[in-house]
C-alpha cells in the first residue's frame, strides 16, 4: 500500500538527534492502565497495534512518569474536582488562585530547585501538559506568574535579580507580564508606559501618559499578582532609549492591598479562561528602585547614563521579546492538549454513537461514515503529527539556549543563526498549531451532534479557552510576518546557513540550495498509490516552498519599484504570497519532524504512523491547491483528483485504528472529564448521570410563581 510499507526509508534530519537532553526516570508498558470494558471494547480489538506501546511512543516515556503522577495527585484533591454547574468568574478566579497554591505548595513544585536549565524546562514542559489538560485557567496562571517570570528574568537580568527568582520557586511572590497596552498590542514599539531615571533618587519613576497607554489584559494582574515583569520605554535626560523590562512591586504579599501610585483592577469578565484574573493598571510617577531594571542588554552607568551592548533599540527590543519564545513554545503544546482531547472525545463518541440503517437491522456507526471520517481522521493525524513536533522542538529549543548559554568567538555566528530559525519556526508553528486546535475542537463539537454542546461533553469549555491562544502572545497574522522574513532572508544566506550542523533547527531547509532546480519539479503522478507516498509530499513542499518564495520576493521588489515604501510593499504581498508561505514552511516543519520520529518509533507502530503522517501531509497539500496550478507545478486534474481519492483511501485504512489510536494520547478519565468520551464508552450511562445531577427533577423551579398562570379565582 503506496509509501506505508517503506516507512523504513523515511528521512532522518540530523537536527533532530539531540545529544545529551536529560530525560527523567522513564515508564514502561506496565504502567500504562488497562481500559475499562464497555460499548468501545469490539472498536479496540480492530486495532492493527498494540495501543499501549503507541502510548509510550506518542509520550516521552519519562514525562509520562512526570504526568501520570502529577493526574493522580489532582484527582485525589478534591479542589481540583470539576463543577457541575457554571460558576461565577469571581468563583472560578478563587477557585484556580487556590489550585495554584495548591500546586506550588506540593513536591511537584519542589521537583524543579535546583536543577539544570534544560531539566528543568522539561520538567515544567511535563507539569504543564497535565495540569493544562485538566485546566487551561490553572496552566496559564503558572506559566505566567512562576516559569515566565523566572525564564524572563533568568534571560534579561543579571545576578542582582536572583531573588526575584528564588522567591517565585519559594511561593513568596506571583507574577504577571505587563507587554499589552489599551491602544497598541502587536505594535510593541509605540507602547507609551515610560520609566524615566532619576539619578538624584537612583530611581525609576514609572508613567502612564493617558488611558490608551495603560496596560491591560494582563493575566494575574487584576487581583493577585505582586509583581509584574512591565514592558516600557526607559527614558535617561530627554533620550528614549526604546523598549526595557523592569520588575515592578504591584501588591504587598501580606495584605493583598496595591501600593500606593498605581491604579490596578480586573478587567471583567470574557469568553473564556475565567479563572484568570486578567487586569489592567495605570502608573502615576510610580518609583522603583535603579536595580529593577532587567539589565543584561542595557543598564545605567554610575554616573547615571544609558550603556548598552546593542547600538539599536530594535535589537534591544528584540532581544527582550525573544524570551518570549518560552511562552509561544508552552502554547503550541497547550494547543496540541486541546487537540488531542477534543479528539479523544468526539472519535470515542463517534464509535459508539450510530445512526440509520442500511439493512433495517443493524445500525451504522458514525465512524463507518465516509463524511465523518474525513471530518475527524484529518485531526487526528494532525494531533500525532503535531504532537510529534512539540516533544521534539522542546529539545531543539532547550539545545539551542543551552548552547547560547555559552557562546563563545568561534560559535556566537552558529548561535545567532540558531536563534533567529528557533524564532521563526516558533512564530509560524504557533500559528498552525493554535488555528489547527481551532478548528478541529469546532469540527469535533459537530461531530458529536447536539450532545457535544452540552457542558458536560466539555467541548463548549475547550473552544472557549483555548480561542484567545491565536491571539495571545502574539496575533498569529502578525507572528506569520516574522517567519515570511527570515525565509526570504534566509534563501540568500544560503551558502553562509550551517544545514550540516546537528544542532541547525530548520535543517530540512537544505534543499533551497537547489533552488532552481526545485522550481522546475512537476507533478507527475499516475496513480492514488504515487501520492501515497511521503517522497511525493517532500517533492511537493519543496517546489511550493521555492515558489512562494520567489513569487513573494518578486511582488516585493516590484512594488518597491512602483515606488511603494518597504512598509507598504511588505503588506500588499501578505495575501495569498508571504503568509502562504510562513504556513506552509511551518507545515513542512512539522511534517519533518514527525517523519523523523516515525523513524525512531517501534517497527511494529511504522505503518499506522505512516498512514497518519500521509493523511496529514495529503490534507495540508489540498489547501494549496490553488498556489500548485497558478505555479505550474501541476495542471490537469490529477493533483486535485488523486490527493482527493488517497486521503479518502487513507480515511478508511485508518477506520480499524481510529479508537486505539485515540486510547493512546487520552489522559485518564478524571482528567479528560467529558461524558462523550470517557473510556469505558458508557455515553448514555453517562449522560443520564449529567441530565440528573442537577436536582430538582418532577419539581417546579423557585421562580414558579412568576410564570404561572394567575389563578381564575
Ligand atoms: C485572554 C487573553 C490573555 C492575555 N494575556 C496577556 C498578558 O498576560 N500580558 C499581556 O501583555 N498581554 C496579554 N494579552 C494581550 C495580547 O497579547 C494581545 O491581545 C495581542 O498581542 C494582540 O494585540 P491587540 O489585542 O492589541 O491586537 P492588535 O495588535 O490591535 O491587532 C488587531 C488585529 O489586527 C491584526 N494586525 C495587527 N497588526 C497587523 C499587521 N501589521 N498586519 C496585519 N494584521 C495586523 C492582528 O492580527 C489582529 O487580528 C492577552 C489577551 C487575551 C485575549
Amino acid at each position: 500500500m503506496g509509501g506505508f510499507d517503506e516507512v523504513e526509508s523515511y528521512p532522518v534530519l540530523p537536527s533532530k538527534n539531540v545529544e545529551g537532553v536529560c530525560k527523567f526516570e522513564a515508564c514502561d508498558v506496565g504502567m500504562v492502565m488497562d481500559l475499562p470494558e464497555g460499548p468501545l471494547g469490539e472498536e479496540r480489538k480492530k486495532a492493527t497495534f498494540d495501543w499501549k506501546l503507541m502510548r509510550l511512543n506518542v509520550e516521552e516515556p519519562s514525562y509520562l512518569r512526570v504526568k501520570l503522577a502529577i493526574w493522580s495527585f489532582l484527582e485525589s484533591d478534591p479542589l481540583f474536582h470539576s463543577q457541575p454547574t457554571v460558576l461565577s468568574s469571581e468563583e472560578e478566579k478563587r477557585i484556580t488562585a487556590k489550585q495554584l497554591m495548591r500546586i506550588r505548595e506540593s513536591k511537584f513544585f519542589n521537583d524543579v530547585n535546583g536543577v539544570s536549565y534544560d531539566k528543568k524546562l522539561l520538567y515544567l514542559m511535563a507539569l504543564n501538559e497535565a495540569v493544562n489538560t485538566l485546566s487551561p485557567s490553572l496552566s496559564v496562571k503558572f506559566a505566567l506568574g512562576v516559569s515566565l517570570f523566572s525564564i524572563c528574568v533568568q534571560n534579561l537580568g543579571t545576578e542582582r535579580h536572583s531573588s526575584f527568582i528564588k522567591d517565585v520557586w519559594q511561593n513568596k511572590i506571583l507574577a504577571c507580564v505587563a507587554v499589552t497596552e489599551v491602544a497598541h498590542g502587536s505594535d510593541t514599539k509605540s507602547l507609551q508606559t515610560t520609566a524615566t531615571y532619576d539619578h538624584n533618587t537612583k530611581e525609576f519613576i514609572i508613567n502612564t501618559p493617558c488611558f490608551k497607554a495603560a496596560k491591560c489584559w494582563v493575566g494575574n494582574l487584576g487581583k493577585q499578582c505582586t509583581h509584574a515583569l512591565l514592558f516600557a520605554q526607559l527614558v535617561v535626560g530627554k533620550q528614549c532609549h526604546g523598549l526595557h523590562v523592569f520588575i515592578v512591586p504591584i501588591r504587598d504579599p501580606y495584605t493583598m492591598h496595591p501600593y500606593p501610585g498605581i491604579i490596578v483592577g480586573d478587567m471583567g469578565d470574557k469568553a473564556g479562561l475565567n479563572g484568570i484574573d486578567n487586569g489592567f493598571i495605570m502608573f502615576r510617577k510610580y518609583r522603583i528602585p535603579k536595580d529593577y531594571l532587567l539589565n543584561r542588554t542595557g543598564d545605567i552607568t554610575p554616573s547615571g547614563e544609558y550603556e548598552s551592548l546593542f547600538q539599536n533599540p530594535q535589537q534591544i527590543l528584540g532581544a527582550a521579546l525573544e524570551t518570549l519564545s518560552a511562552g509561544r513554545i508552552g502554547i503550541m503544546q497547550e494547543s496540541v492538549c486541546s487537540l488531542s482531547v477534543a479528539t479523544v472525545i468526539a472519535i470515542r463518541y463517534s464509535g459508539v454513537r450510530t445512526q440509520f440503517s442500511n439493512d433495517n437491522k443493524t445500525e451504522t456507526s458514525l465512524l463507518d461514515y465516509q463524511l465523518q471520517q474525513w471530518r475527524l481522521f484529518p485531526f487526528l493525524a494532525a494531533a500525532y503529527a503535531q504532537r510529534a513536533f512539540v516533544r521534539k522542538f522542546v529539545l531543539i529549543y532547550a539545545d539551542t539556549v543551552r548552547f547560547s548559554m555559552n557562546a563563545n568567538e568561534d560559535t556566537i555566528k552558529t548561535v545567532s543563526q540558531m536563534v533567529s530559525a528557533v524564532h521563526a519556526i516558533v512564530c509560524c508553528c504557533k500559528a498552525l498549531l493554535t488555528w489547527t486546535c481551532r478548528d478541529a475542537v469546532q469540527e469535533c463539537r459537530e461531530a458529536c451532534g447536539g450532545h457535544g454542546y452540552h457542558k458536560a461533553a466539555r467541548l463548549g469549555d475547550i473552544r472557549a479557552n483555548h480561542d484567545p491562544c491565536v491571539t495571545y502572545e502574539g496575533a498569529n497574522h502578525v507572528l506569520l510576518q516574522q517567519t515570511s522574513r527570515w525565509l526570504l532572508r534566509a534563501v540568500d544566506e544560503v551558502p553562509d546557513l550551517d544545514f550540516d550542523s546537528a544542532r541547525f533547527p530548520a535543517s530540512e531547509l537544505e534543499f533551497l540550495r537547489n533552488f532552481e532546480s526545485n522550481l522546475s519539479l512537476k507533478f507527475s503522478a499516475n496513480s492514488v498509490n504515487e501520492v501515497l507516498r511521503v517522497d511525493f509530499l517532500i517533492e511537493a513542499y519543496q517546489w511550493l516552498l521555492c515558489w512562494l518564495i520567489k513569487e513573494t520576493k518578486q511582488r516585493l521588489a516590484s512594488s518597491l519599484d512602483d515606488g511603494e515604501n518597504a512598509f507598504m510593499a511588505k503588506n500588499n504581498v501578505q495575501v495569498f504570497y508571504a503568509q502562504t508561505l510562513s504556513l506552509a514552511f511551518a507545515e513542512n516543519t512539522v511534517l519533518n519532524y514527525f517523519a523523523a520520529s516515525i523513524q525512531e518509533a517501534d517497527l511494529s507502530l511504522r505503518p499506522v504512523l505512516a498512514k497518519l503522517h500521509i493523511l496529514y501531509g495529503l490534507t495540508c497539500i489540498q489547501k494549496h491547491l490553488r498556489v500548485f496550478y497558478e505555479g505550474g507545478y501541476a495542471s490537469g486534474p490529477s493533483l486535485s483528483k488523486l490527493t482527493s481519492e488517497a486521503i479518502l483511501e487513507v480515511c478508511q485504512l485508518l477506520r480499524p485504528d481510529a479508537v486505539a489510536l485515540a486510547d493512546a494520547f487520552a489522559p485518564p478519565d478524571f482528567i479528560l472529564n467529558s461524558v462523550l468520551g470517557f473510556a469505558d464508552g458508557e455515553v448514555y450511562k453517562h449522560l443520564e448521570e449529567a441530565y440528573t445531577q442537577h436536582g430538582g427533577i418532577a419539581e417546579r423551579p423557585v421562580w414558579w410563581s412568576e410564570i404561572a398562570m394567575k389563578s381564575k379565582l
